[in-house]
């Protein structure tokens, strides 16, 4: 009889946040028996400042960390003792005493473009609407399609859906990720070559975040661990790091492990930056060897990239994110 849970699990209440808390939990019962039991393992819902505010764009309200803040700080008390994040929301520097446990196994790293008129984004007609908050998104959208209208659109696949039956966008753009994990087949939706739309760092993987010195969860948490999926987040947010902290700029990267013999024990990291009107793309790779597990290779790949970048952009990365105010006019978009 289980009277107080083992371990408690903070989570965002969004419904994809709940859907990688469960699967968290599913994860832990099956490796131990004691935490499969009823009310062994409690999900508890945290409202994040990012949650909270729903009228403004992300950039507005100075990006990262937005629906991380509040879980920390539940974590550094001990209200709870383990909390799950859709990695590409986590700043590149945890707070102290906080570590990243483990990545469950990635999912589809790629943009999903859903339309209700047009089969990919090669079929939208000139001047067509598209709806995206993502600066990432918008400049690459941009870059190929510089016809194509960027509104701001915020929400989750609902709220988009609605949108577009409303007729007040032609598209919009999701991580296939979020797609998959809610089991939302009957969404049509077509993944977009990461040549168009290189994805946001550490998209589509899923960290869990636990106390450095709680050896007990610590110990639960680590048997979680892909060891793949590690080295290519490590990858993509050394560059991250080098680039910049904030969403103001910008930045997309993937890693991944070439599948051919003679390239075995190889990961390629392809990276870019753009100035968010588009007209500006610049683009890096490097291959490196990185063994399995190795992921102090893995962060030193991505820092050579994200360097080799931070050369080609100059002073211009600087003007481009000061040219970013995310001003948010209220009725100009569809949000
Ligand atoms: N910024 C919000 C966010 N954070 C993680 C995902 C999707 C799931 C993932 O990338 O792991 C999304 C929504 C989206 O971009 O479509």
């Amino acid at each position: 009889m289980v009277t107080h849970p083992l371990l408690r699990i903070g989570t965002r209440g969004s419904p994809l946040a709940l859907a990688q808390a469960n699967e968290v939990r599913g994860r832990l019962a099956a490796i131990d028996p004691d935490l499969a039991r009823t009310g062994a393992v409690e999900v508890v819902v945290i409202r994040t400042t990012g949650d909270r505010v729903q009228d403004r764009t992300l950039v507005e309200l100075g990006g990262k960390g937005l629906f991380t803040k509040e879980i920390e700080e539940a974590l550094i008390s001990g209200a709870i003792d383990l909390a799950v994040h859709s990695m590409k929301d986590m700043p590149t520097e945890l707070p102290p005493g906080l570590i990243i446990g483990a990545l469950l196994p990635r999912e589809d790293p790629r943009d999903a473009f859903l339309s209700l008129t047009a089969a990919t984004l090669d079929d939208l007609p000139a001047g067509a609407v598209v709806g995206t908050a993502s600066l990432r998104r918008q400049a690459q959208l941009l870059a190929a399609r510089p016809d194509l209208v960027v509104v701001p659109v915020r929400g989750n696949v609902q709220t988009r859906l609605e949108r577009l039956r409303e007729g007040r966008m032609d598209a919009t753009l999701l991580a296939m990720a979020g797609l998959n994990r809610l089991k939302l087949t009957e969404v049509v939706r077509s993944p977009i070559d990461p040549a168009v739309m290189l994805p946001a760092v550490a998209q589509g993987a899923i960290g869990i975040e636990c106390r450095a010195a709680d050896d007990r969860t610590a110990g639960w948490v680590r048997a979680l661990n892909d060891p793949e999926t590690a080295i290519a987040v490590e990858a993509e947010r050394g560059l991250l790091a080098v680039l910049d902290g904030s969403c103001r700029t910008p930045i997309a990267a993937l890693a991944v492990r070439p599948a051919s013999d003679e390239a075995a024990g190889t990961i390629t990291l392809t990276g870019r930056v753009a100035s968010p009107d588009g007209a500006t793309l610049l683009e890096e790779h490097l291959t490196a060897t990185v063994g399995r597990g190795d992921t102090a290779a893995a962060q030193a790949l991505g820092r050579r990239v994200g360097q080799a970048l931070r050369d080609r952009a100059g002073d211009d990365i600087a003007r481009w994110a000061a040219g970013v105010t995310g001003q948010w006019v209220p009725g100009s978009g569809p949000a």
